[in-house]
């Protein structure tokens, strides 16, 4: 896979503190990035350095393997964006507001820009002044503005905000259409993990201007399993039964008196029946279940989180 977007130790400062600090980021053609921080973890100041509406105070942008500037202007019409609220000429139609943005972008087709209120789901009003629009309608047709010059790269800041349900379902579905149909690939930030989790192919975490953590999902799947958690009475002991007559391998010793078993398929029972035979007394034996969302409250307080 190819990288589309990157960033080498880049920093924001205002006045005397960095919001941005060594941020790397890798995003890849064609996948979902989702960028997961708490609110003023600096996700909005990074996609603006992005976009090219404010400049980095230190460091390197990379698109589409060329170096980016502020006046990188070729390379910013392969872009798409919606960041923070989208404003319009309320007196003018969707239609209109999106013709005027081709205009400006230089890029103009009648049926590129149907095409995208169609796909957003704004058919009916089509001609109405935006300043008739509800909330929601208006975050989608900031979306269809941000795909009707058909960009390789949408950026995306938190765009499920303000949406209901059935608007976050459709959004959803419209998300993956443009990623997997269409071939683009989307950067998507949010402050909650469920929204982008069945979404994104990789999640990158940011908090207090740091990227914590940068993973694909198939990685984190490997990385949050289920485990058995054993109060015993002597681990070290216990070591020598689990490995050479239970022959486990993957297992965490916590302390002298917890262990955890990560290795899937390992019956309580035997566990347990082996332990006691080999002279460990055993206080509690649990099946846990870290969530995904417990796994991410890991990272982003500090927890102890293994790579
Ligand atoms: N123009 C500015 N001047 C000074 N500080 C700023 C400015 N813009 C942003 N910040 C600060 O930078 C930090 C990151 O803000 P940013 O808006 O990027 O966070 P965020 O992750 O997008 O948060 P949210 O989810 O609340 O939008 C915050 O502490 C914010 O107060």
């Amino acid at each position: 896979m190819q990288t589309i977007l990157s960033t080498n130790q880049l920093y924001k400062r205002y006045l005397d503190k960095n919001v941005i600090s060594d941020v790397n980021l890798n995003v890849q053609q064609g996948e979902i990035y989702g960028f997961l921080g708490p609110n003023g973890a600096g996700k909005t100041t990074i996609m603006k350095m992005i976009t090219g509406l404010i400049r980095p105070t230190s460091g390197q942008i990379t698109l589409f393997n060329q170096p980016s500037t502020t006046s990188s202007f070729e390379i910013r019409k392969r872009i798409g964006s919606l960041i923070e609220y989208p404003i319009f000429y309320e007196h003018l139609s969707a239609y209109e507001n999106l013709q005027l943005h081709c205009e400006y972008m230089g890029f103009y087709d009648h049926k590129a820009i149907t095409d995208a209120l169609e796909l957003t789901s704004i058919t009916e009003p089509r001609m109405k002044p935006v300043k008739h629009f509800s909330l929601g309608m208006k975050q989608r047709l900031g979306i269809a503005r941000a795909i009707c010059t058909r960009p390789e790269l949408l950026l995306l800041d938190e765009p499920i905000n303000g949406m209901d349900p059935v608007g976050i379902r459709e959004l959803r579905e419209l998300f993956h259409a443009l990623s997997k149909e269409h071939g683009m690939t989307l950067f998507i930030s949010s402050h909650i993990l469920q929204e982008i989790e069945h979404l994104a192919d990789t999640i990158g975490v940011i908090k207090e201007g740091r990227l914590l953590k940068e993973l694909s999902m198939s990685q984190i799947h490997s990385q949050h399993r289920d485990y058995i958690e054993v109060a015993l009475t002597d681990s070290k002991k216990a070591v020598a039964v689990i490995e050479r007559k239970l022959n486990i391998t993957n297992f965490k010793v916590i302390d002298p008196h917890l262990i955890h078993i990560y290795e899937p398929n390992v019956s309580s029972i035997e566990l347990s029946k082996c332990l006691i035979l080999n002279g460990i007394g055993i206080e509690s034996l649990n099946k846990k279940h870290v969530s995904l969302e417990d796994y991410f409250l890991q990272i982003i307080q500090g927890g102890a989180v293994s790579d």
